[in-house]
């Protein structure tokens, strides 16, 4: 308790944080002067309001007692006129809140995508439904940002100039409105806590919902053939319970607040009318001004009824910030000023006393791992199941820092590049190929401008991505749907090999490549591989014995340590020796 108190003290002195944080404050501040112009149209509008109540009470009191039907006609069309420009002013209003709208959601989408796509893996918190889930709430930041709560808290001030008013033409009939004012804002008040909690619990709610979908949905092959649909459907039908159950509470809490201020806006009218009978007996009010006031005194709650039908809205709002602002201040890959770029690598690559442990693992994974490989020469991690080799893999390409020990390419340690640009350097066929949605092409191409046509076709030959492409219709432009369905395995193997060989990269690194190809398949490949690798260096993890052919040394790991390291056919003996004897 203590120390929380003395963190958040810490917090306000040391780092004085502003209300939002600069990813949704900086766009919002350059849409400035458009919502000064939404302002200024909800500034107008408030003063046409006032007018039309005096144009009222100008009726009541001067024309109807006199018949003075001229004096009415020019009143009327000074009322056309205010009418037509209330009307434009609030389509404007309405389109310029959607403008800044879109053009802040535009922009903090970008900035959230972007943070997204640099998570640190080894920070990110959460299943893969719930950070769609999370994306998703972007939506209703943007339903705030374009729509009537912009207006509505303009309209605020607007509630005294209102009161002044009624209490210039009424007198002290504005006593009722200005009773009715605590009261809304009251409900309102009370109502606050359990709605923010309620959304909070509504919204991670919905996120388990969506972590159901996404899982379900993404492996739904699996779910018929293996019968998984019973448990998924335990676990949607509970979340969806449970979302209900908080969605219903949310909207039921709500709906008081919402209902409290109609009912004080109904109020503040029937009390003005009551309270000013009384005053025009006394002759202190004339009948004019009293539906003047009665209907001002509506206006007066009205702001304030409006935002208690947003305040809903305002607490997921906020929820939404929260989440969303949790995971824009996880741990970034996103490189710093003095990150490094380099054009081009040699190819040295060094382990050197790397320890690592997963998040949330009891086991080091990697126990003091060292291992130089140097530039150009080709190496094949062998171990058996769960030794530690595709982790290796990881740390080379910077995907997780070690927590003891330093990982280096040509001498420099992975965490000083800047990721994107040394990932650009490397070849990379991870274990289990992963393709995108769209053609062929994009897939192997992945919009990366050193790789033309002639690039493309010739990873595509290399890869054996070529031999089947030219019996399907469409060749290269095939669209595939998400994860590459439509592809064999080992087809998507091939294309993810191509991708990996494409822009000729100095260092390549291959988990498991011919994984889901047949013999013949995996032979012509390596054949084809033999050339292309000469110079390079290569990193190939694998348990099947045709590749290690394609490697001059083999290391074995075994339990996150090199427990073998020498040239390939020396070890490959040693590996055979135990079984001969057995
Ligand atoms: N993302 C992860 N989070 C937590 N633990 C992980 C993660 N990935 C791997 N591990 C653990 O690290 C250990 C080594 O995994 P790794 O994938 O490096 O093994 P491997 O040698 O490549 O195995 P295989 O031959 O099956 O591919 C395993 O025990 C595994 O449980």
């Amino acid at each position: 308790m203590n120390t929380v108190a003395h963190d958040r003290h810490h917090d306000l002195v040391d780092h004085p944080r502003p209300r939002f944080a600069p990813w949704l404050m900086e766009p919002m501040l350059r849409n400035k002067s458009t919502y000064l112009k939404v302002a200024l149209a909800a500034a107008m509008i408030n003063i046409f309001g006032l007018i039309t109540s005096l144009f009222t009470m100008t009726v009541y009191d001067r024309v109807v007692p006199n018949n003075a039907f001229t004096s009415l006609v020019a009143l009327s069309i000074g009322l056309v006129i205010v009418v037509v420009f209330d009307f434009l002013l609030r389509i404007l209003r309405a389109y310029f809140t959607d403008l800044a709208g879109a053009d802040i959601d535009h922009d903090v989408g970008g900035r959230v995508f972007k943070r997204l796509v640099a998570i640190r893996l080894d920070q990110k918190k959460g299943s893969t439904g719930a950070l769609t889930g999370m994306m998703r709430e972007l939506e209703t930041l943007r339903d705030f940002f374009a729509s009537a709560t912009m207006t509505a808290l303009v309209d605020v001030p607007f509630i005294v100039v209102t009161l002044v008013f009624i209490a210039i033409l009424g007198g002290a009939v504005v006593w009722v409105p200005l009773a009715t004012i605590p009261v809304v804002i009251g409900a309102g008040w009370l109502t606050r806590p359990a709605l923010d909690r309620l959304s909070a619990k509504s919204m991670s709610e919905g996120l388990s919902k969506q972590s159901v979908l996404v899982e379900t949905v993404g492996a739904l092959e699996m779910v018929k053939t293996s019968g998984a649909g019973r448990l998924l459907g335990r676990r949607w039908s509970r979340a969806n319970v449970a979302h209900g159950a908080s969605s219903t509470r949310q909207r039921l809490v709500s709906t008081i607040a919402t209902t409290v201020a109609a009912s004080a806006n109904t109020l503040s009218y029937a009390g003005t009318v009551v309270a000013g009978v009384f005053l025009i007996a006394d002759h202190k009010l004339t009948t004019g001004a009293l539906v003047a006031c009665s209907i001002l005194s509506g206006r007066a709650v009205q702001p304030l009824a409006t935002i208690a039908a947003l305040l809903s809205r305002l607490s997921a709002t906020r929820t939404a910030y929260k989440q969303i602002n949790g995971m824009m201040e996880t741990g970034s890959e996103e490189p710093g000023a003095g990150a490094l770029r380099p054009a081009k690598f040699e190819g040295r690559i060094e382990l050197k006393g790397v320890e690592f442990r997963y998040p949330g693992a009891a086991e080091k994974t990697l126990d003091g791992l060292n291992l130089v490989i140097p530039a150009g020469q080709r190496v094949a991690l062998l171990g058996k199941v769960g030794s530690g080799k595709s982790t290796i893999a990881r740390m080379i390409l910077g995907l997780y820092p070690p927590q003891e020990g330093l990982v280096m390419i040509d001498g420099t340690d992975v965490r000083q590049f800047d990721p994107h640009a040394m990932r650009a350097l490397i070849g990379t066929a991870l274990q289990e190929p992963v393709l995108l949605s769209g053609s062929v092409r994009e897939n192997i191409v992945l919009d990366r401008e050193a790789v033309d046509d002639e690039e493309m076709l010739r990873v595509a030959d290399l890869s054996g991505t070529h031999g089947f492409m030219g019996r399907i219709a469409n060749g290269y432009d095939l669209q595939l749907t998400d994860r590459g369905e439509g592809l064999s395995g080992g087809q998507r193997q091939a294309i993810s090999l191509a991708r990996a060989l494409a822009g000729k990269p100095q260092i390549l690194i291959f988990d498991e490549p011919t994984s889901s190809m047949d013999q013949g398949s995996e032979a012509q490949l390596i054949a084809r591989l033999e050339a292309e690798l000469k110079g390079r260096t290569f990193v190939l993890i694998t348990h099947r014995p045709a590749l290690v052919k394609l490697v001059d040394r083999i290391v074995v790991i075994e339990n996150g340590r090199v427990v073998q390291d020498g040239p390939r056919d020396a070890v490959l003996q040693e590996l055979q020796r135990p079984r001969a004897a057995a």
